[in-house]
């Protein structure tokens, strides 16, 4: 008898429930969504809607449910889909019961906060034993869920596990491209939250779409230099989870990064939880300490960080990105 694929997404937020979705209407998979909530597990497998995370939207019928720890045991690939902070705990609950060398995919856009770990660092140092790729890029839930077309990329230290990763999540409506970057495929998604706040911030404040298009510009040119300092590619910057990842959220009013950035720089003082998950809030800091450490220019990302943190207020943040010294491009 031929092994059918089993695929395990753990985490039932927005991003877990479109991609369970999205993949187990391939066909290729059985396909398991598990969530730490109960009740609302119950639910989803009744009514096959997610209401709080993706109203409207129904769920496939071949895509099976559970609230089980253990439910990823039999599972050839896992997909962690839960927030970048919650990465390592997730680790410690699952991994006891995932499959022997089971590659694990991790869906979060962010770095560790208390270590400025990489999140594949940090769920390597708990799972050995697992290949640990990172799927990233630019592709809003309620889009992948509603199967609009939308490409990611996926990487894996080895090149020919994110292929095999890439064929067996692929779908007619959700593409991914296989990579071996994972510095630059994990620091692409973290960093451009940081930079979507800031121009969520542009935006508020009515500083015209040509202020945007700098930053965006700029900001990439930010990204690049701590992804080379980290060990990642350039050209991956320049890729779907980089360029592409920020030029969506820097522009759509779908991005809880970019609605943040609109608050602040309308003065109103948005909560990261009233708001929903706000990665780039928590990504700021870290990647202001990355680039002091590797001694690196990312005064963008540095500016946020100290308006995040109540250290600079926005009008001087922009006085002083005006008034840096002039240099080449
Ligand atoms: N939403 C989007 O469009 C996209 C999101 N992403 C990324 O996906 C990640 C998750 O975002 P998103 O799904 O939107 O967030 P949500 O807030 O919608 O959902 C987060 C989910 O994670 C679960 N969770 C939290 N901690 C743990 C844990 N320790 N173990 C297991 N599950 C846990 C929560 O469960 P509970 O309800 O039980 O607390 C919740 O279901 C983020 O890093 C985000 O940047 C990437 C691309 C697109
Ligand atoms: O990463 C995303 C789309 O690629 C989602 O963006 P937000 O987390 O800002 O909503």
């Amino acid at each position: 008898m031929t092994h059918v694929l089993r695929i395990a997404v753990i985490g039932s937020g927005a991003f877990g429930t479109a991609l369970s979705a999205v993949i187990a209407q391939t066909g290729k998979a059985h396909v398991l969504l598990v969530g730490r909530d109960q009740a609302l597990i119950e639910d989803l497998a009744r009514q096959r809607v997610h209401e709080a995370a993706l109203p409207g939207i129904t769920l496939p019928e071949s895509l099976a449910f559970s609230a089980r720890p253990d439910a990823v045991a039999d599972a050839d690939i896992v997909l962690f889909a839960m927030p970048s902070q919650a990465q390592l705990s997730a680790a410690e609950v699952y991994g006891p019961h995932l499959k022997p060398a089971a590659p694990i995919v991790i869906c979060a856009k962010g770095i560790e906060k208390q270590t400025s770990r990489l999140l594949t660092d940090v769920l390597e140092s708990v799972l050995p034993n697992h290949p640990i790729a990172m799927l990233s890029g630019p592709g809003f839930a309620a889009d992948i869920a509603k199967g609009l077309p939308t490409a990611m990329a996926i990487a894996a230290a080895d090149l020919a596990i994110a292929d095999y990763l890439a064929r067996s999540i692929s779908g007619q409506t959700f593409r991914l491209y296989a990579s071996d970057d994972r510095v630059g495929v994990q620091l692409g998604g973290a960093l451009k939250n940081v930079l979507a706040i800031a121009c969520g911030i542009v935006e508020g404040m009515g500083l015209g779409d040509s202020a945007r298009a700098a930053l965006i510009a700029r900001g990439l040119a930010e990204m690049s230099r701590l992804v080379e300092a980290t060990g990642g590619r350039a050209d991956t910057v320049r890729g779907l989870s980089g360029l592409g990842d920020l030029v969506l959220t820097a522009t759509s009013h779908q991005s809880r990064n970019l609605r943040f950035g609109i608050a602040l720089g309308r003065g109103s003082a948005l909560s990261t939880q009233h708001g929903g998950l706000v990665e780039g809030a928590f990504a700021a800091a870290v990647a202001a300490r990355l680039a002091e450490g590797y001694k690196i220019e990312m005064p963008i990302t540095q500016a946020v960080a100290a308006i995040i943190d109540g250290r600079l207020d926005i009008p001087t943040a922009i006085a002083q990105l005006m008034s840096r010294p002039i240099t080449t491009e």
